[in-house]
């Protein structure tokens, strides 16, 4: 079966680069958020991307306005009733993914499938609350996604062959490499990732550097594109402090314990790029 239609939800900073790589993959897209306001923003968001592309000379005019043309926004799932996968990139909490995946059960066709972009949480779990377990699979997108070329497929327990293949498949069409994982807490990316990511964080509660020494240290010694707290600032505080609670619980050793400045951060409401403040202060 080919996949034409998708669904995301979550017009986030995820959501909005998962749907603008569908859209120039050729697929109708339905954007869909819990207001207006959230789906505007990210249409925004993929507008500047696209406009950016045209400014750099990657697209024409013309081919950013095929790729507009091809969003729907929505604030309702049953807009679901005739799309052939979804994706999820709402916020990192099983309450809300579990509800949104019972929904989605009932409103979609059989033949669709149901892919969450969730950095942590069971694939297995979340195909339970649904009747279709083996068509729930983890398509988990990088940040920002745009650039970033890696898809990390998470197979459920229940996952068939057939959802597999076709998730890789369109995987390829939006110019990404899939790399194939089992279900496990943090998967690959987030069990390597955010750990080093909070033992950034220790160096600067210890007071052994500032963040800009640590995110020099990494950035000169290591090559790493951008430090571990910079990146922690990209992913939002509140989802690193959710991952590493995931890995904690999950794995039950208290190397994954969170560190308690980025709990208090978070307390704090400092999350990073999108509050305006996390490790580094940033222009609203
Ligand atoms: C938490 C999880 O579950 C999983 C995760 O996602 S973990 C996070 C994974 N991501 C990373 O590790 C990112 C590490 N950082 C990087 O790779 C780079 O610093 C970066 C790509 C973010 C920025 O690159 P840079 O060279 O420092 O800056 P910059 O020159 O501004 O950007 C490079 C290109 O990316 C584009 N870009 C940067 N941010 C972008 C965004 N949010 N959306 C779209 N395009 C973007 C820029 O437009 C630019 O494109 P051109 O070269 O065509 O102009
Ligand atoms: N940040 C990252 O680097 C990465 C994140 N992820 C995962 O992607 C998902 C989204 O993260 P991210 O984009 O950073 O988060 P954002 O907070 O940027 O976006 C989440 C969006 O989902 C909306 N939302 C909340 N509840 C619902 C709901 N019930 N139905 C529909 N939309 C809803 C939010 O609205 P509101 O603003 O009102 O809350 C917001 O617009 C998470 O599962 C996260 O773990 C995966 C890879 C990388």
């Amino acid at each position: 079966m080919e996949i034409k239609k998708i669904m995301v939800i979550g017009a986030g900073q995820m959501g909005s680069g998962i749907a603008q790589v569908s859209a120039m993959a050729g697929l109708d897209v339905v954007l869909n958020d819990i207001k207006d306001e959230f789906v505007n923003r990210g249409m925004g968001i993929i507008e500047k991307n696209l406009s950016r592309d045209v400014s750099k000379g990657r697209l024409d005019e013309a081919g950013k306005e095929a790729i507009m043309k091809r969003f729907k926004p929505s604030t309702s799932l049953q807009d679901a009733a005739d799309v052939d996968i979804v994706v999820e990139a709402a916020i990192e909490n099983m309450e809300i993914k579990g509800k949104i995946f019972r929904d989605l059960d009932e409103i979609t066709p059989q033949h669709t499938i149901l892919a969450t972009n969730t950095s942590s949480l069971p694939i297995t779990e979340i195909g339970a609350v649904t009747k279709r377990p083996e068509k729930v699979i983890g398509m988990h997108f990088m940040n920002p996604v745009p650039v970033m070329k890696l898809i990390e497929v998470i197979r459920g327990l229940a996952t068939s062959d057939d959802t597999f293949n076709a998730v890789k498949e369109l995987s390829e069409r939006m110019n990404k490499v899939p790399v194939e994982v089992n279900d496990a807490p943090g998967f690959v990316a987030n069990r390597v990732l955010i750990p080093m990511i909070n033992e950034a964080v220790y160096c600067v509660y210890e007071g052994i550097a500032t963040p800009e020494a640590v995110d020099q240290v990494m950035k000169l010694g290591m090559n790493h594109p951008m430090g571990p707290l910079a990146l922690a600032d990209l992913i939002g505080l509140d989802t690193c402090l959710y991952i590493m609670e995931v890995l904690h619980d999950g794995l039950g050793d208290s190397k994954y314990r969170p560190c308690p400045l980025l709990r208090k951060y978070v307390a704090a409401g400092w999350l990073g790029r999108k509050s305006g403040r996390g490790f580094y202060v940033y222009d609203k």
